[in-house]
């Protein structure tokens, strides 16, 4: 009930008014439909099938004002309001249900971007602890079905006001018959709890069964190359007949479990009716129309029953769903590092390094359950407009030492330390402002090459593209190809070579104009001619810009003015100039 009402909440926050208007409609169409059915028994009593009257229910009041009128009218009156109040009705109950359509998409899309907004504003440290398409199920698939959730605990809301105001008429028409059919709908309600639960627990296994399967297509359909040049296409169809054949015996089970509480509650319905005319006959002697009455009342009023059971076992089984977005979003929240529409957050100033940034004593584990630290008793000065270098062999901590400079994670112990100020969260988005880093696998979106440029930087000029071009020795290839920037590259750049990729990215990150570039083995898929271009340019930085450089070949190295080495995630070695005393690890990689 709990999860229902916080995203009741939210719906009405997102809303407003709009949303009693529409219970408020609903409540009205389910009203005009109750009008409509009161409108048969004159018309049969018209028609003089079965001797019905008006007389004996307490509607002979309503229905006794049509004595008034000439009677040739009195049939054409009643036909005629009985059509305009069914036009009525189906009028509005169009433009409910647009207007429903319209909350329903409005709220998915603002929870949509709610959690994603969360999500954005969470620091590195959450996203290496769980599973991408774990967020990727979340924000289509169980937002999906909270929203559905949400909007049937609405419709069930206003079943139950209209149920209410039908039971009020049925009790006005007939007490005794209506306390009895009610406690029987409860006492079925009671024995219905077991099919609400087992709704629950199957709602449960969808969720593990969606994330399963999103995240075998994520990494299948990231790894398709592998796929087939290993040719594992057969073993692949076989994992997803396998995960299809549990999703449908678990649809089937949702299915079983829907369909037979529904059997129990028609079979329940026929012996209630069959109780409810022998007890109306025989022991409160109803009269004919009044029984009529009650008849139509109730055959309307007890498939809302069995729809209340219906929408509660289909909110039940979306309550895990509810579950986990609010987790995700609880989780979000404490792992925020900043506001995205923190209006201090957009206008961040860069960050220029006048001396120095330093690591001291820094110690940092991924998993603090776990005595293995990936970085112990780092202290290191990286000088300010000078090229350091960082070399280890494979796993020694290279990449992880990058990210705790760039304040991607923070350290267990000690500090990062920028011109002598320790590195705080508020200097954080400053710090991030003033870098451009170019990963180990670039990433480039499915965009043109001039569209991923200006993601970084939507001002620059068609000089500054360039120029930025010029320095990452990209130039020359985008100006053979027959639409030049306009190229689309692909999903993640795949039209391009992979050192096309990485050139284009090195511009990309020119292109910031950042104080401070880090290359994490930015050039490894160059050939040397292009290689030492780019050392070359980045030799021309000197002076100008902080250079860190993540290497595994010694050639990337050879300008630098200072090389660190790490093994095992410590400092083994500091030199000022990777040609003198540095001694390269024994790693295959160094040759
Ligand atoms: N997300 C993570 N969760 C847990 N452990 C990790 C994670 N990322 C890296 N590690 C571990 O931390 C250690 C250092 O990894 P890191 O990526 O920093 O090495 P590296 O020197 O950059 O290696 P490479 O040259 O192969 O990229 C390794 O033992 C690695 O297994």
């Amino acid at each position: 009930m709990e999860p229902i009402l916080y995203f009741t909440k939210r719906l009405h926050g997102f809303a407003g008014k709009k949303l009693y208007v529409n219970l408020f409609g609903t409540v009205l169409v389910s009203l005009l439909e109750g009008i409509g059915i009161f409108l048969l028994v004159p018309m049969i009593g018209m028609s003089g099938i079965a001797g019905v009257t008006t007389d004996t229910t307490p509607l002979s009041g309503i229905f006794g004002a049509l004595q008034s009128i000439p009677a040739p009218w009195v049939l054409p009156l009643i036909l005629g309001s009985f059509v305009l109040l069914v036009i009525g009705q189906g009028l509005l109950k169009r433009s409910i249900s647009i207007q429903n359509v319209k909350i329903h998409q409005g709220f998915v899309f603002h929870l949509r971007s709610e959690t994603y907004r969360a999500l954005l504003q969470s620091n590195w440290g959450f996203f290496i602890k769980r599973r991408k398409s774990d967020f990727i199920n979340s924000l289509t698939a169980e937002i999906g079905r909270v929203s559905s959730g949400v909007s049937l605990s609405l419709q069930l809301l206003a079943s139950i006001i209209f149920t209410l105001i039908q039971i009020g008429l049925a009790f006005w028409l007939s007490p005794e018959l209506t306390i009895f059919v009610i406690a029987c709908g409860l006492s079925l309600s009671f024995l219905s709890r077991n099919f609400i639960r087992r709704s629950q627990n199957l709602g449960k296994e969808t969720i593990e069964l969606s994330k399963q399967y999103m995240a075998g297509i994520t990494d299948q359909l990231n790894g398709i190359k592998d796929i087939k040049i290993n040719m594992l296409e057969q073993s692949r169809l076989t994992w997803l007949s396998r995960m299809s054949m549990k999703m449908q015996r678990e649809q089937g089970e949702y299915i079983k479990l829907k369909t037979t509480s529904q059997f129990y509650y028609q079979a329940a319905s026929a012996l209630l009716i069959a109780a409810f005319i022998f007890l109306s006959i025989r022991l409160f002697e109803a009269r004919l129309e009044q029984l009529l009455l009650v008849i139509i009342i109730f055959s309307r009023l007890w498939p809302r029953f069995t729809g209340f059971q219906s929408s509660l076992e289909q909110i039940a089984s979306s309550i895990p769903s509810f579950h986990n977005i609010i987790k995700l979003q609880d989780e979000c929240a404490e792992a925020t590092e900043f506001a995205l529409d923190d209006p201090q957050g957009q206008d961040v100033k860069t960050i220029t390094i006048e001396r120095s940034l330093e690591c001291r004593n820094v110690y940092f584990r991924y998993n603090r359950l776990e005595p293995q630290f990936a970085l112990q008793d780092i202290n290191l000065q990286i000088l300010s407009n000078r090229m350091t270098a960082i070399v280890g062999r494979s796993g020694a901590g290279k990449s992880t030492l990058i990210d705790i400079l760039m304040g991607l994670v923070q350290p267990e112990h000690g500090q990062v330390v920028i011109d002598g100020i320790p590195l705080t969260s508020d200097r954080l988005l400053a710090l991030r402002r003033s870098i451009s880093y170019v990963p180990q696998d670039p990433f480039l979106f499915n965009e043109t090459i001039r569209e991923n440029l200006r993601m970084v930087s939507p001002h620059a000029s068609e000089e500054e593209l360039w120029e930025a071009l010029e320095f990452s020795v990209s130039a020359d290839f985008i100006r053979k190809l027959p639409q030049g920037l306009d190229t689309f590259i692909g999903d993640r750049g795949i039209r391009l070579s992979g050192g096309e990729r990485q050139r284009l990215v090195l511009a990309r990150a020119i292109l910031r104009k950042p104080s401070i570039l880090v290359l994490d083995e930015a050039t490894s898929a160059l050939d040397t001619e292009n290689e030492s271009k780019i050392q070359e340019a980045l030799d021309r930085l000197k002076g100008k810009m902080t250079v860190i450089v993540i290497a595994h070949r010694p050639s990337t190295i050879r300008n630098a003015d200072q090389v660190i080495v790490i093994d095992q995630g410590t400092i083994v070695q500091k030199g000022i100039s990777a040609n003198s005393e540095i001694k390269f690890p024994s790693d295959s990689a160094w040759g």
